[in-house]
C-alpha cells in the first residue's frame, strides 16, 4: 500500500467520507469535526492524492424582478395590447389607449411573436396568439412567489419548464432576476476506500513546542508533526530600493572609486548654460520648442562671461575659430529652460573652477519634449562627468569611459565618431549585448576652444553624458523604459537584489 503520507485533518476527513460515499460539505463537517474551510482544505488535498473526488456543480436560481411582477399581474405588454383589440387598429390609437413606451415595447414581440404584424402604421391581428412559454414561467413564479411569500431568486427553473431559449428572453427582458450558486460533492475513491480498509489511525501530533511543553515534561513520548523541508515557502518580499535607484547608486560608486568627486546642479538653467556657453548656435533645432521645456522665466547672463561667449558664437573670438557668425542675442540667452542636458552643470563648475586638475561627474535628472513611447520619456537620467589636467588627451578619454563600462559589467566597448556642437573630436561609445548587438549609450568628447576659452580654461577637459536609464533597461531586462518610472508593484517585489546590482 502506498504511502500516503496523511495529515491528520486528511484522516479525519476520509474516515468521514468512508462513512458518507457522496457527502456535502456540511456532512463531511459534522463528522470529522473540523470546521467548513479545513475539510475542505482536506478534501482537496486528499483528491490530489486520488483518494477522493470534489465534484462541483452550479445551478441557478430564479425570482421575478419588479417589472416582471407587474407584467405578471398585468400582463406581458404584448398580451395587454392582444386583448384590447378586435381587429387592425391603428398603432397612434394604441398609444393613446396605453403609453408610447409600452406600445413600442409590445410592437416589437407582437411581431418576433408572429401574433400581428404591421402595415402602413396599422396593427394587424394575424389569429393565433396562444399563451406563450414565458407567460407560463411568469404566471408560475408569480404563484410560487405568493405561495413562498418572497420574490427572492429561490426558485428552480428545470428544462421541461423552461426552455434555455425563453429563460434567456425575460433576462434580456429584465423580468426575471438569477443567482448563481455551487456546490460541490466530495466522493471517495478506490483508493481512498481501500486505505480507510486497511485502518486509519490519528495520533495526536505536535505542531509547535512550546515553552510549557518542555517546562512540564509533556514533551516526552509524543508525536511531533515532521517538517516538509522540500515544501515550496511562500515568497516573502523584503523592503528595498528601487532597482533603479541601486543601479544609479553602483554607477555613481564607481566613479567615486576611480577618484571622482561629485556636483550637483540646478534643474532649471538659462539658455545660456545649457546652450549659449556649450557653443550650440542660437538656431540650432535642438533649442526648438518641441525639443526643450521652455520657462517662463529668465537669469541675467553673467556679465563676466557674456562679451566672450557672445564673441566665439559671432567670430570665433580669439580661438582661431570663424564662430557662427551673424548676431549673437543675449535675449535669448537669458531665457531659462528645464535642463535638457547634465552638460550644463559641468560647464558651469568649470566656469566656477578654471584651473584644474579636476575629476567630477554628476548623475541626475534631464528633460526633453520627448512623445513618451517604449524607449523616450521626457525625464531622463545622464551621468555627466570630466577630467581636465595638464596633458590629458582624447585617449585618456576612451580609456576611462572603457574602464567605467568594464566596471558596469559590459566587457566589449567602442566608439564611433560623433558630433557635438561643443566637442571635438566626438565619440558615441556603444557596448556589446548579447541579442541586441552594439547599443549607443551617449556622447564624449574634448571640448573645444570655442567652449573653453571664454572661461579662461587653458588646460585640455575631457568630458561625457552618458544614458543611464538605457543601461538600467539592458542590465535590467526590460523592454519599456517607462517601467524605470511607473513603480510597478509586482516587478518591484520580485526584481532580485545580489545579481550583480
Ligand atoms: N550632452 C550630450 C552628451 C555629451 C556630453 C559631453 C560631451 C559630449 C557629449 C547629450 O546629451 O547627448
Amino acid at each position: 500500500m502506498a504511502n500516503y503520507d496523511l495529515t491528520n485533518n486528511e484522516k479525519k476527513v476520509l474516515l468521514a467520507l468512508n462513512e458518507l460515499d457522496t457527502a456535502e460539505l456540511k456532512d463531511v463537517v459534522e463528522i470529522s469535526d473540523l470546521n467548513a474551510d479545513a475539510s475542505m482544505q482536506a478534501a482537496f488535498l486528499l483528491e490530489e492524492k486520488g483518494l477522493c473526488q470534489v465534484i462541483e456543480s452550479s445551478f441557478e436560481l430564479y425570482g421575478l424582478s419588479c417589472e416582471g411582477k407587474q407584467y405578471a399581474e398585468a400582463g406581458l405588454p404584448e398580451r395587454q395590447i392582444m386583448d384590447s383589440i378586435d381587429g387592425p387598429t391603428p398603432l397612434e390609437n394604441l398609444r393613446e389607449l396605453f403609453s408610447p413606451q409600452l406600445v413600442g415595447i409590445a410592437t416589437g414581440w407582437l411581431i418576433k411573436k408572429k401574433w400581428a404584424k404591421i402595415d402602413d402604421g396599422i396593427l394587424i391581428p394575424l389569429g393565433d396568439a396562444s399563451k406563450g412559454e414565458d407567460e407560463k414561467v411568469l404566471g408560475g413564479l408569480y404563484e410560487n412567489s405568493l405561495e413562498n411569500d418572497t420574490f427572492d431568486p429561490v426558485f428552480e427553473l428545470p428544462e421541461e419548464v423552461a426552455s434555455k431559449a425563453t429563460v434567456q428572453d425575460l433576462l434580456k427582458r429584465k423580468l426575471l432576476e438569477k443567482d448563481e450558486y455551487t456546490t460541490r460533492k466530495i466522493v471517495i475513491t478506490k483508493d481512498g476506500k481501500a486505505l480507510a480498509a486497511e485502518g486509519i489511525f490519528i495520533t495526536e501530533e505536535i505542531a509547535q513546542i512550546t515553552p510549557e511543553l518542555l517546562k512540564s515534561g509533556d514533551w516526552e513520548g509524543k508525536t511531533y508533526r515532521p517538517y516538509k523541508v522540500q515544501k515550496p515557502v511562500k515568497p516573502l518580499y523584503g523592503a528595498k530600493i528601487h532597482p533603479y535607484q541601486r543601479m544609479i547608486d553602483e554607477m555613481r560608486q564607481i566613479f567615486l572609486e576611480m577618484g571622482f568627486t561629485e556636483i550637483k546642479g540646478n534643474i532649471v538653467q538659462s539658455s545660456f548654460w545649457n546652450f549659449d556657453a556649450l557653443f550650440q548656435p542660437q538656431d540650432h533645432p535642438a533649442r526648438e520648442m518641441q525639443d526643450t521645456f521652455h520657462l517662463g522665466d529668465r537669469t541675467p547672463v553673467p556679465e563676466e562671461f557674456v562679451d566672450k561667449v557672445r564673441a566665439c558664437h559671432e567670430t570665433g573670438g580669439n580661438t582661431g575659430s570663424t564662430g557662427w557668425g551673424g548676431k549673437w542675442s543675449a535675449d535669448i540667452s537669458e531665457k531659462n529652460v528645464l535642463r535638457t542636458h547634465t552638460t550644463s552643470v559641468t560647464i558651469k563648475y568649470l566656469a566656477d573652477n578654471p584651473k584644474g586638475p579636476i575629476k567630477v561627474f554628476s548623475i541626475d535628472r534631464a528633460y526633453r519634449r520627448e512623445t513618451i513611447d517604449p524607449t523616450h520619456t521626457p525625464e531622463f537620467e545622464q551621468l555627466e562627468g570630466i577630467i581636465m589636467d595638464e596633458g590629458m588627451s582624447f585617449s585618456n578619454l576612451l580609456g576611462c569611459l572603457k574602464e567605467f563600462y568594464h566596471r558596469m559589467g559590459f566587457s566589449e566597448v567602442r566608439f564611433r565618431p560623433g558630433y557635438f556642437p561643443y566637442t571635438e573630436p566626438s565619440v558615441e561609445p556603444e557596448v556589446y549585448i548579447e541579442g541586441m548587438g552594439w547599443v549607443e549609450l551617449g556622447g564624449a568628447g574634448v571640448f573645444r576652444k570655442e567652449v573653453t576659452e571664454p572661461f579662461g580654461i587653458t588646460q585640455p577637459v575631457l568630458a561625457w553624458g552618458l544614458g543611464v536609464s538605457r543601461v538600467a533597461m539592458l542590465k535590467l531586462g526590460l523592454k519599456d523604459l517607462r517601467e524605470l518610472y511607473q513603480s510597478d508593484i509586482d516587478w518591484l517585489r520580485k526584481s532580485e537584489v545580489g545579481n550583480g546590482l
